[in-house]
């Protein structure tokens, strides 16, 4: 019997009675295996390809709004790209006007979720927000101590910015003789530093030293006193001190109402440097440039009547809807007509390219590929969002050739990479999963790398002779034929197609050749409506006498 490993690496066969599935591909686990042994086939995939994350746990309270604890803490955590696990102590009725009610959870039961994910996770760095009781304080110590974690970062949430209590008074000694001992780094504002400090009043950057100075006494490696709150300074002065030197970093000051939620954010993106191993300071200042172009970003938003707004951690809110809706899922029948651009044939006829796009979707393509060899990158990517628009009005994937940049930029469909590009799986890593990624190959063994590397379709040619790429070697249909059969990936033919060969390629009956793919046949041409409604109906002919098995070539 064949190993589980070996069998489970098989890709899913697509067949084409097969329902539309998108290009997504699965782990195929044979049916017959025992429940037991797909558990542990499962498991083998998990551990060849075992990544270790970066993991900060936060232990603080949920704003029901959304701006600030732990909602806060996730979404920083996610936009530095690090794993963030949550203990709830509270449950807050929170927005932008204050704190309505606060609902403390039982301490035994933070201790249980401390206990789940520290006895399980990895975790690398603990981030404390709100704390509401001396209570927790010590149940948080107790577990800290027997499970002993990289660096503590405690934000000691005391009051909120609408002037609500959070935690009691009686904390005050808690932090200050138990928390403050183990923690790495303690980040209170002006108003926490104070209380801190039996009520001294802090009103200069030198009053801020002073804080830290004395703050660093109750045991924590280092301090950061947040000067968000001084009043009469033009910039954002934090102060630093570690124990041996006090630094003053300064930021520009965000004239914004949107500011609910930075000092949780801080204390997060710290967590969350620090979980990546960098030292301290380090950590402390791309916190702060985090939360200074979050704000920047965010000054245009309203969400809440309330005096303070929230921000936007993932610098995404604003994106016009395009970007913000997810991308479309490709199916390998969508490859049957496939349009690739090109402006300087556009430019020979007088025609932008947005205008080119336009004709080739009405004349039914069914997915379009931006390739610009020439192109200025700014004026890519206004073009390439300008087309996808228009794709999107039409529900026709748009992929972009070689640029993952301008993809990105334009939050188009996919990526599609020849063999001297960047790597499919660095287009992989770089786009996500849900992206299509196609990429050319000639051989069986670029088509066996291809499907290893993750991508979704293949393009094969140039089948025919093309004056549109220069220096390419045609494979011919015995060569595309060779291809395909090698893979199970959909395949697209490119490469000297139009209507006049069009039945050769699709009447080889190949079942996972999907399309022909065409820049010269649709584009150097004048009417691209009418040349595309032209091959696309003799393709139509094709597909249907192949299905029906009579195919006269
Ligand atoms: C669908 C499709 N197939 C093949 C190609 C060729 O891509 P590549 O090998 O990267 O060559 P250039 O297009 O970059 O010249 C393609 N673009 N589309
Ligand atoms: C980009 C590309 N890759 C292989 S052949 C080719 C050019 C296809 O252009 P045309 O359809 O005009 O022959």
């Amino acid at each position: 019997m064949a190993s589980s490993s070996s069998l489970i690496l098989q890709p899913l066969l697509l067949p084409s009675t097969t329902p539309r599935v998108s290009f997504s591909r699965l782990v195929f686990l044979p049916r017959r295996l025992s429940p037991r042994l797909r558990a542990v086939s499962l498991s083998t995939i998990a551990m060849a390809e075992r990544t270790k994350l970066p993991h900060v746990l936060t232990v603080a309270g949920s704003d029901s709004g959304g701006g600030a604890g732990i909602q806060a803490d996730i979404k920083a955590c996610g936009a530095m790209g690090v794993y963030c696990s949550s203990v709830i102590t509270a449950v807050t009725a929170q927005n932008t006007v204050g704190v309505q009610g606060v609902n403390p959870v039982p301490e035994a039961f933070i201790e249980e979720q401390l206990k789940s994910v520290l006895s399980d996770m990895e975790v690398d760095v603990v981030k404390t927000g709100m704390l509401p009781s001396p209570g927790v304080i010590k149940v948080l110590c107790e577990s800290l101590k027997r499970f002993p974690v990289k660096a503590l970062v405690v934000d000691p949430v005391m009051v909120s910015t609408s002037g609500d209590t959070l935690s009691a008074p009686s904390t005050l000694s808690g932090y200050r003789d138990e928390l403050f001992g183990m923690a790495d780094i303690v980040t209170p504002n002006l108003k926490e530093a104070s209380a801190l400090l039996g009520g001294m009043q802090l009103q200069t950057v030198s009053d801020m030293s002073l804080a830290a100075k004395s703050i660093h006494k109750f045991g924590p490696k280092n301090v950061l006193v947040k000067g968000g709150d001084l009043s009469g300074s033009s910039d954002a002065v934090d102060v630093f001190f570690d124990g041996e030197t006090c630094y003053e970093l300064h930021g520009s000051r965000v004239q914004t109402r949107n500011t609910h939620g930075t000092g949780c954010t801080l204390a997060s993106c710290i967590a969350a440097e620090l979980s990546k191993g960098f030292p301290m300071l380090e950590a402390v200042k791309a916190a702060k440039a985090f939360v200074e172009n979050a704000l920047h970003y965010s000054k245009s938003i309203e969400l809440g009547s309330g005096p303070q707004g929230p921000f936007d951690h993932l610098f995404r809110l604003k994106s016009p809807p395009y970007i913000v809706a997810p991308s479309l899922k490709c199916h390998p029948d969508d490859l049957f007509l496939y349009a690739v651009t090109d402006s300087g044939m556009n430019s020979r006829w007088g025609r932008s390219m947005t205008d080119a796009v336009e004709a080739v979707i009405k004349g039914g393509a069914t997915i379009v590929q931006l390739r610009e060899k020439q192109m200025e990158t700014r004026e890519f990517i206004e073009t390439a969002t300008a087309c996808m628009e228009i794709c999107r009005r039409h529900k026709i994937p748009l992929l972009i050739n070689d640029r993952v940049d301008v993809a990105l930029a334009c939050n188009a469909d996919g990526v599609h990479v020849g063999q001297s590009d960047m790597q499919a799986r660095t287009v992989r890593a770089l786009l996500g999963p849900g992206k299509i990624i196609g990429v050319s190959c000639k051989t069986t063994a670029q088509a066996e790398q291809a499907w290893m590397d993750g991508a979704d379709y293949i393009g094969c040619g140039g089948v025919f002779p093309t004056s549109t790429k220069k220096d390419n070697t045609t494979i011919g249909l015995e060569g595309l034929k060779e291809v395909c059969l090698a893979s199970n990936l959909p395949v697209v033919a490119i490469g000297g197609i139009g209507i006049g060969n069009a039945d050769l390629v699709l009447g080889t009956g190949v079942k996972n050749l999907k399309g022909v793919a065409v820049v010269s046949a649709l584009f150097d041409r004048e009417s691209v409506e009418g040349e595309t409604k032209k091959l696309r109906s003799v393709l139509e002919r094709v597909l249907s006498s192949v299905s029906e098995g009579t195919v006269v070539l």
